[in-house]
């Protein structure tokens, strides 16, 4: 009896998956007279339209909503469609996209998230080289950590879009959940801890409390520690998940990160302007007239909490121009087309020695 019904459900799942790939393959064919659409209007369209991909994964979160219990959580279901929207994409144009390398890192992780595996992924050893391959067009899109929930803003990447023209197209958020990794799985003989400074920090009260001894080294990234820690034995690593699969290493510990919300957003670089879809968000480099009179960075901000915008984050630099000036990050939740924030900005012109929009584009989605 049970082995008949498992027979039957197997047969309802075939005749499922069968106009599930029926649907897909129509979807793509509808995809790829999108992309003809696009050359009768535009000699070199953009094909990647984040903010179209973000209406759609909104609406795949909305519809599930509808089933109440959900059967799949939002998480489950939008890295699908992410995957059936880059494949689609792919057949229009393959994008091309730089990332933080080498493999295995979690910048990879998050252009593997954000554009699927239709778009071909080329990873570069520096920041800066992620903004040089996109700025000389080598790569359409680049992948940049910005911050992380428990250690802050990067601030090679923030001291790069100083000086570059590139705008924000996307961001992405990633829960990063790391792991020790060794050769043995053995936590007993460890002498040696390799990562990347970013996740030793991230990692600090853990590694305290159960490994006291051992001497913790920052190398370039996570993945340079996983190769080392597949290398040496008596020593691990502190990485994602996929550094244990490609280097072959196993998992002493999961979840070792001390906030288990531990979340690095990551932004997505380009050359065009992304239209607005209602839930953007927009990043801006400010600097302060009159900067070392009392109530400069006062008057900076003033002009968006009169228009009721949410800052999301600040974050100054030094300015490198003048000694302890500063340039000021900030996100907001708004489109640069949005009233409110045209408003603030037209008063910020007498306040500012410095307004250079980095771009708006769509809030992350899970
Ligand atoms: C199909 C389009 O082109 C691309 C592919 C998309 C998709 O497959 O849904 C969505 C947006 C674009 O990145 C479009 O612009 O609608």
């Amino acid at each position: 009896m049970t082995t008949l019904n498992l027979e039957e459900l197997r047969k309802q799942i075939d005749n499922i998956d069968e106009k599930i790939q029926t649907l897909i393959t129509q979807r793509a064919e509808i995809a790829q007279s999108v992309a003809r659409a696009k050359y009768a209007q535009e000699a070199q369209p953009n094909f990647y339209r984040p903010e179209r991909e973000a209406d759609i994964l909104l609406r795949v979160i909305e519809r599930n909503q509808k089933n109440q219990p959900k059967v799949l959580p939002d998480e489950s279901l939008t890295p699908i469609f992410r995957e059936i929207i880059s494949a689609c994409l792919s057949l229009q144009k393959p994008l091309k996209v730089a990332y933080l390398g080498p493999q295995g890192t979690y910048s990879q992780a998050a252009t593997a998230k954000h554009f699927g595996h239709g778009a071909h992924t080329v990873p570069v050893q520096t920041i800066e080289e992620v903004f040089r391959e996109v700025e000389t067009d080598r790569a359409q899109y680049g992948v940049v950590p910005v911050e992380n929930s428990t250690e802050g803003g990067v601030n090679q990447t923030l001291d790069c879009f100083m000086s570059s023209d590139l705008k924000i197209c996307g961001e992405i958020e990633l829960p990063i959940h790391h792991c020790l990794l060794s050769q043995s799985g053995d936590i007993t003989r460890l002498v040696r801890v390799y990562s990347h400074q970013q996740s030793l920090a991230q990692c600090r009260s853990w590694l305290s409390g159960h490994l006291p001894a051992v001497n913790c080294i920052a190398v370039s990234s996570n993945a340079e520690a996983a190769r080392r820690a597949a290398e040496e034995p008596d020593t691990a690593a502190i990485a994602g998940i996929t550094a244990a699969e490609r280097y072959h290493l196993q998992v002493v510990k999961a979840n070792i990160e001390d906030y288990p919300q531990n979340t690095t957003r990551f932004a997505v670089l380009g050359k065009h302007f992304v239209p607005r879809t209602g839930r953007d968000k927009s990043s801006f480099l400010l600097s302060a007239a009159q900067s070392n009179h009392s109530g400069a960075l006062l008057r900076l901000l003033k002009p968006f909490s009169d228009n009721g915008l949410n800052l999301t984050r600040i974050e100054s630099r030094p300015s490198r121009q003048n000694l302890w000036e500063y340039v000021f990050f900030i996100d907001l939740d708004g489109h640069i087309e949005d009233e409110a924030v045209k408003t603030a900005l037209d008063l910020l012109t007498t306040h500012a020695s410095l307004v250079k929009h980095l771009g708006s584009y769509p809030r992350a989605i899970a």
